[in-house]
Order: C-alpha cells, then sequence, then structure tokens
C-alpha cells in the first residue's frame, strides 16, 4: 500500500520580491512500512519536503497524497486534525517540553488531540516508555537526561498516538555517532513493532546507510532514488 505519492511536486518561497524554488517538481512514492531517508547537503530542500508532507506548508505546485489524502488544500484547521489522526515528528533539537517529566512529555500529544480516559493514557504512555527503554527516567525532567534519552523520548512521543507515519528532521545531527546509530535502530524496532511509517531527512551519508530506501535531493531537484529491500 501506497503511504506518501508526491507528482511534480514543487514549492517556491516568496519574501517580498524575491522568489526562492527550493523543490522541483519532485515525484516519488513510499510504500506503508517503509524506514526511508531523504538525503542531501544544506539548502537542499529536505526540510521543505518534509514540512509539505507533514502538511505544516502547502506546495507551490503539483499533488501530494499522504495516508490515502489530498493534502494539498487543506487549511490550517484541517491540517492540525490531520496530523493529530496520522503524523507523529521527531526533530533534531528534541523538542521536549523542560517543565514536564519524562512522562508528561510523551503524555502531552494524547492530551492535545486524543481523547482518552485517564488510564488508557498512562497504559500507553508506558508502554511505549518501556518500548524505548525510558521507563526508569518517566519522573526525570529533560535537562537530567542525556542527549541520546531526550531522543528516545522523543521517539515514544512521536509514537504515542499510534500514527501511521513518522516524519523526523536530522533526528540524529544532535547526536554522536553510537548513540545516532542506537538512535536509527531504535526507530527501525518501532517500524518493526508497530507497523509505523518512518521518513527521515540526513546530511550524513554514514547515516543514510541505516534506510532501506532513500531520495537524495540536490538543489531542490530529486537526483536519485534508491532501495535494498
Ligand atoms: N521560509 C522560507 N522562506 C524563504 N526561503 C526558504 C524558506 N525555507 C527555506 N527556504 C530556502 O529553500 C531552500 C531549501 O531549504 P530547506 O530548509 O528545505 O533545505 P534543507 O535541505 O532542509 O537544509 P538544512 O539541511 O540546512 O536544514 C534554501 O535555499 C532555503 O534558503
Amino acid at each position: 500500500m501506497i503511504l506518501i505519492q508526491a507528482e511534480q511536486l514543487s514549492k517556491t518561497y516568496r519574501t517580498g520580491e524575491v522568489e526562492s524554488t527550493a523543490l522541483k517538481s519532485v515525484s516519488f512514492s513510499i510504500q506503508a512500512g517503509a524506514f526511508a531517508a531523504i538525503v542531501g547537503p544544506s539548502g537542499s530542500g529536505k526540510s521543505t519536503l518534509l514540512n509539505l508532507i507533514g502538511c505544516l506548508d502547502h506546495p507551490s505546485n503539483g499533488s501530494l497524497l499522504v495516508c490515502g489524502s489530498n493534502v494539498t488544500t487543506l487549511s490550517r484547521t484541517e491540517a492540525a486534525h490531520f496530523r493529530g489522526e496520522n503524523i507523529g515528528f521527531i526533530f533534531q533539537d528534541f523538542n521536549l517540553i523542560p517543565v514536564l517529566t519524562v512522562f508528561e512529555n510523551v503524555e502531552y500529544p494524547l492530551l492535545m488531540v486524543r481523547n482518552w480516559p485517564a488510564e488508557k493514557r498512562r497504559e500507553r504512555v508506558l508502554q511505549m516508555l518501556e518500548a524505548v527503554g525510558m521507563s526508569e527516567q518517566a519522573d526525570k525532567k529533560p535537562d537530567q537526561i542525556s542527549g541520546g534519552q531526550k531522543q528516545r523520548v522523543a521517539v515514544a512521543r512521536a509514537l504515542v498516538g499510534e500514527p501511521k507515519l513518522v516524519l523526523a528532521d536530522e533526528p540524529t545531527a544532535n547526536l554522536d555517532h553510537d548513540t545516532a546509530y542506537r538512535i536509527l535502530n531504535l526507530m527501525k524496532q518501532m517500524r518493526d513493532n508497530f507497523g509505523t511509517t518512518f521518513l527521515f531527512s540526513t546530511h550524513d551519508p554514514k547515516i543514510m546507510q541505516e534506510a532501506e530506501q532513500t531520495f537524495i535531493l540536490e538543489d531542490g531537484y530529486l537526483s536519485a532514488a534508491g532501495g535494498k529491500q
């Protein structure tokens, strides 16, 4: 089953009189259950593409289907609802809320988008903390855990609402190499256990090797796509 389908997708940013085309007629598809990477140097369009797939921005041209829905023209409210139902996010700087505990950070998306009773929420949060090996740190605040542990919490938070798709913008950029590989392996394990599709961006060719499917962006063009499944 195809989870993401882009056809001649383009994005032009306009700042006053200045136009900059960050994505140039990109077409590709990604199957459900994929572990895929968007790879390219700084400024090649990786974040732009992830933002379009994550319904955080609209394309200028082309079509984009995500989880069976045409997301090209969603309103702001529709996009927020769509994200809440279908997509989890992981960021390079973790984006944990400093005043909340590890447990509360993972619970947070459920409070925002799922109307679950407290006991069901608690069970799900504990299940996710267990899955990422962070159960014993549940009561700590983000400043009491390491960068790798913060990203584990972020993986749990991204998955807690049972999304079909997780988008991760440079999830390993702020981690040392060993920790980066451990986080990628954790993400892959989550894909295997929960069937969640993962799409992450990286500028690091070594990190790219960990993906099963790769899309190479150069100056807004999709220059190559490959898979090793
Ligand atoms: N909001 C914006 N307004 C104007 N131009 C933008 C905007 N966002 C991105 N761009 C431009 O679009 C191009 C692609 O940027 P994008 O952030 O998608 O690249 P990237 O591959 O994610 O880079 P990095 O690895 O540095 O994050 C760049 O030339 C950038 O300057």
